[in-house]
């Protein structure tokens, strides 16, 4: 499907008709006073969509957009009034500004991986930073503000007589905008945002560089909030630091992403197309009844009820009437004939080594999690990791994935060294993983999970044909258009490795897929876990269930307190006295050691 068809069947595109039917009618039908009510509210429609991109789509909560909607406003009018910039190159510079502004606010929090309470904070107080300073430019005229050039009266400078014209303009942005969005939803970027907002660490597993995506929506956001200030500054025709650069615009999205519901394309239109009418009209018919505290006291416990009764939003109460959170463009996977998972071969042949880890050491402060730990794993094996539980075996996993840097020490995969490499460009090198708690992207169904890993780096015909074989391989056809948190725990636990496989990894990293499992379940993971060597993907798995082990290893690594205590074939690492002990304790009397597969993992 093209670009284009996507869009045309898209709720956007509904709305966005919708929209220009009553900005048409209200052309022709309304008085100034509610054109410019209108005008407001598409103004807000604008500026909410913005911060829906990152707050909504990505789960970033943004409580700096006024700081970008502030810059676009001052820069056009300060180029404007000084210079003689007409708005319209002024809205392009204050744009660009803000993406800037936007990428060196971000940076730090999302290459660091810092919490998103970090990201808010640090967004909150870029907006003070930025009122501050402009309060104290004499330049931009302080705390009195600057007014627009009142010359003109043309679209050249942006300013116009008629309130229709205002209308159009904040018509076609707000629908520049919303289409921007839609397409950049409809491709690629629609998966990899909903992975990164359902769990970060899974999206970075399955090769996407959360911190590349995370700062150029932030930095599109910030560029459609200036634009949202640029018109404003010009509709209002005064700008002050405080109108701009306040909180309070802030709290009005917050309110808009609350009551029209945050994550969905639809949200950010159907909450300020509530809540500013309802606003408005409040305070009109109260202006004589108490005044802005009426309206105030009564907007909000109105709001309270609306947030109680709809937590999901209008959009979540509007469901069942078929609108959506913005479907995805997810091709037919069962036309698609593709290669077998492992088709990607790796360079090692089989047998000879493909990951090597030397004298690897993980501390967290005085903890050794892993100390010194030295394994080889030759291509087209099954190597088994156990050990009692606080081994660190999840913690060595993570270290070979990607999701934690070694404290010192070695890995190379295919001869290239990847120690400290961020995750997704370990899973691009060809490691696949699960993880030991799921990490499932609830607001995915099955198909679309495996389909998103498969498309990371891949052209979309390419992503399905794999997306199709993996499915098949792990037996996820019946479930594919349920949603990924709606499985049981055994099916979740294959999407898991559906997921992984869809990357095409050479080595795949299986952490206790089968813990909770029942024994018939657990049948099947062996036969998967074989399956999946057989297709060329050589394996390693933690696991405490000794049967599995010992039925699917060719080779064990035994880990305990952090430390490799053994390494070999099953049958040998079952007899050996320190695995023994390791798991039961050093025996009182000798020679009372049973071996390993006699014993029931802790
Ligand atoms: N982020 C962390 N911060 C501090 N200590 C940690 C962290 N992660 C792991 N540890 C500690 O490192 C040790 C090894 O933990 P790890 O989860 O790797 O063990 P494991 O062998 O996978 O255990 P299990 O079988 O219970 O999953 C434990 O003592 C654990 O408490």
């Amino acid at each position: 499907m093209t670009i284009l068809s996507r869009f045309v069947r898209s709720q956007t595109a509904t709305a966005l008709v919708l929209m220009w039917l009553a900005i048409t009618a209200a052309a022709l039908f309304l008085d100034g006073y509610w054109i410019g009510i209108m005008v407001g509210l598409l103004g807000w429609i604008l500026l909410a969509a913005s911060w829906n991109m990152v707050g909504g789509l990505l789960g970033q909560v943004s409580f700096g957009h006024s700081a970008f909607f502030g810059l676009g406003a001052y820069t056009a009018v300060y180029l404007a009034t000084a210079h003689g910039i007409s708005p319209w190159l002024g809205m392009l510079i204050g744009g660009l500004l803000a993406a800037l502004f936007s990428m060196i606010v971000g940076y730090l929090p999302f290459r660091r991986g810092l919490s998103p309470l970090v990201f808010s904070l640090l967004t909150l107080a870029s907006s003070y930073v930025l009122l501050f300073a402009v309060s104290g430019i004499p330049a931009l005229g302080g705390t009195n503000g600057l007014f627009p050039p009142a010359v003109g009266q043309s679209v050249w400078d942006m300013r116009f007589d008629s309130p229709v014209s205002y209308l159009l303009l904040a018509g076609a942005l707000t629908t520049f905008a919303l289409a921007t969005i839609q397409i950049l939803y409809s491709g690629r970027l629609g998966f990899y945002w909903r992975a990164i907002h359902d769990s970060e660490a899974a999206a970075g597993a399955i090769g996407i560089n959360t911190m590349v995506v995370k700062l150029f929506t932030f930095a599109v956001s910030a560029f459609f909030a200036a634009m949202a200030g640029t018109f404003s500054a010009q509709h209002t025709g005064f700008i002050d630091p405080q109108s701009v650069f306040g909180v309070e615009i802030t709290i009005y999205l917050l309110l808009f992403a609350v009551v029209g519901g945050a994550g969905s394309l639809l949200g950010p239109v159907l909450g300020p197309l509530v809540l500013v009418p309802a606003g408005e009209y409040l305070r009109t018919a109260l202006a004589n009844a108490g005044g802005s505290s009426a309206h105030h006291l009564i907007y909000g416990i109105a709001l309270m009820i609306a947030i109680l009764s709809f937590p999901g939003g209008l959009v979540a109460g509007l469901r069942r009437f078929g609108v959506t959170r913005g479907a995805l463009s997810l091709p037919d996977l069962a036309r698609a004939a593709g290669p077998a998972p492992g088709a990607r071969r790796s360079d090692a042949a089989k047998g000879s080594e493909i990951l090597k880890a030397s004298g690897v050491s993980k501390n967290f402060g005085g903890v050794f999690a892993v100390r010194d730990v030295s394994i080889d794993v030759r291509s087209g094996e099954i190597l088994g990791i156990i050990g009692p539980n606080g081994a660190g075996k999840t913690t060595l996993f993570s270290l070979l994935a990607g999701s934690l840097k070694p404290s010192s020490g070695s890995i190379t995969f295919d001869g290239r060294e990847i120690a400290g490499l961020p995750s997704h460009e370990i899973c691009r090198a060809g490691i696949g993983r699960t993880f030991q708690i799921t990490r499932a992207f609830p607001t995915l169904t099955v198909a679309e999970t495996v389909y998103a890993a498969a498309l990371v780096g891949r052209p979309e015909e390419e992503a399905a044909a794999i997306a199709g074989s993996v499915l098949s391989l792990t037996r996820l056809d019946p479930y594919r258009d349920m949603a990924s948190a709606d499985v049981t725990l055994a099916v979740q636990r294959r999407l898991e490795i559906a997921r992984a496989l869809a990357t095409r990894p050479r080595l795949i990293l299986l952490d206790e897929i089968m813990a909770g499992l029942t024994p018939r379940e657990i049948n099947d993971a062996i036969e998967l876990i074989r399956s999946i060597r057989d297709s060329g993907v050589t394996v390693i798995f933690i696991e405490h269930h000794i049967r599995a082990v010992m039925a699917l290893s060719d080779r064990i690594v035994v880990l305990d307190a952090g430390e490799l205590i053994a390494e070999g074939v099953p049958s040998d690492v079952a007899r050996d006295p320190r695995v023994v002990e390791a798991y039961l304790g050093r025996p009182t009397e000798e020679p009372a050691v049973p071996p390993l597969d006699k014993v029931k993992a802790r």
